[in-house]
C-alpha cells in the first residue's frame, strides 16, 4: 500500500504525520528510523500518529515516536503540528481538541493568528514521576557527569527533561554535555536536555539536546521545562518568550498544580505517499 502523510514542522522541529483514522496500517518499528533518515528517507525528528481516541471524552489517540523509532509520551511542537493537521484534513469540526497522550491529556486550541494554543496539563516535580533519582524533590540537583559536576533541574511533561541554566546559549556545551546527561543513570528512561540563557524576567534563549534525537531547532516541551524551572527559581515570570533556534514560544504557568500553556506556531511543507 501506498501510505498517505503529511511532512511539518514547530519552529524547525519537524515531523511526519499520519491519519490513522481514515487510513488502517500497521507501522513497523524499524520503518521509523528508515523514514526518519535525512538522506535515505523522509527526514524528521519525530512521526506522528493520529488515531481514534482510547477514552470517550477524547477527540483523539496521539502518538509520538522519535527518529530512532523510540515511542514517547509528548511533544509540543508536534501538537501543534497535530491539531493544524487534524483540521486542515477535516478530521474535526472543532476549534478545541482534546487528545490523549501516553503522557497524559492535552486541549490544542486554533487561535485567531493562526498559531495553536496547547493546554499541556501541569508539570510533574515529583523525581519518581519524571522519574529521575533523587533522595528528595528539590529545585535543583547536583550530577556527576565525566565532565565534573552539573546543576540542573528536573521536570515532567509527560516526558522527562533536565534543564541546565547556562549564561549563553551561544557556548553552552550542548553537543559533548547533552549525550551525557541523556543517558544519565540518575534518568532511567533517559532525558531530553535544555540549555538555558536567562535575558529578562519575560525572555530567555533555549537549545535542547533531545532523547532519541540529538539537537533540534526547537523543542515545545522542553520550552514548557524551561519555563517551569525558571520561575520556580525566580528569574523568570509568566508569561515568558523563549527564543529556541527555530523561532519563539509563548509560556504561561500560573505555578505548581496549572498547566502549562504554549502558544506557537504549526507549518505544513508538504504531502506525500510512501510505499508501506
Ligand atoms: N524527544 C522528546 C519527544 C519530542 C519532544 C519535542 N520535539 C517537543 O516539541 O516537545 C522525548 O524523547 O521525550
Amino acid at each position: 500500500m501506498l501510505l498517505r502523510f503529511w511532512k511539518m514542522h514547530g519552529l524547525g522541529n519537524d515531523f511526519m504525520v499520519v491519519d490513522l483514522v481514515t487510513q488502517r496500517a500497521r507501522l513497523p518499528a524499524q520503518k521509523i528510523s528508515e523514514w526518519a533518515n535525512r538522506h535515505t528517507g523522509i527526514g524528521f525528528d519525530q512521526l506522528l500518529l493520529v488515531e481514534p481516541p482510547t477514552h470517550p471524552d477524547m477527540d483523539f489517540r496521539y502518538r509520538i515516536f522519535n527518529a530512532d523509532g523510540s515511542e514517547v509520551e509528548n511533544c509540543g511542537n508536534g501538537a501543534r503540528c497535530f491539531a493544524r493537521f487534524v483540521v486542515d484534513n477535516q478530521l474535526t469540526a472543532k476549534r478545541d481538541i482534546r487528545v490523549e497522550t501516553a503522557g497524559g491529556p492535552m486541549l490544542l486550541s486554533l487561535t485567531d493568528d493562526a498559531r495553536v494554543r496547547v493546554d499541556m496539563g501541569p508539570p510533574r516535580l515529583a523525581p519518581a514521576e519524571i522519574p529521575f533519582h533523587a533522595e528528595m524533590q528539590s529545585l535543583s540537583y547536583e550530577v556527576e557527569t565525566e565532565q565534573g559536576t552539573v546543576s540542573l533541574s528536573a521536570i515532567s511533561m509527560g516526558n522527562p527533561h533536565a534543564v541546565v541554566m547556562v549564561d549563553s546559549v551561544d557556548t553552552a556545551p550542548v553537543t559533548t554535555l547533552g549525550p551525557l546527561l541523556e543517558r544519565h543513570h540518575r534518568f532511567p528512561r533517559r532525558v531530553n536536555v535544555g540549555f538555558l540563557e536567562v535575558l529578562s524576567t519575560r525572555h530567555a534563549r533555549l537549545r535542547v539536546f533531545e532523547r532519541g534525537v540529538g539537537e533540534t531547532r526547537a523543542c515545545g516541551t522542553g520550552a514548557c521545562a524551561a519555563a517551569v524551572a525558571g520561575i520556580q527559581q525566580g528569574v523568570l515570570e509568566s508569561p515568558v518568550n523563549i527564543d529556541l533556534p527555530g523561532g519563539q514560544l509563548t509560556l504561561e504557568w500560573a505555578g505548581e498544580g496549572h498547566s502549562v500553556i504554549m502558544t506557537g506556531p504549526a507549518e505544513r511543507v508538504f504531502e506525500g505517499r510512501i510505499p508501506l
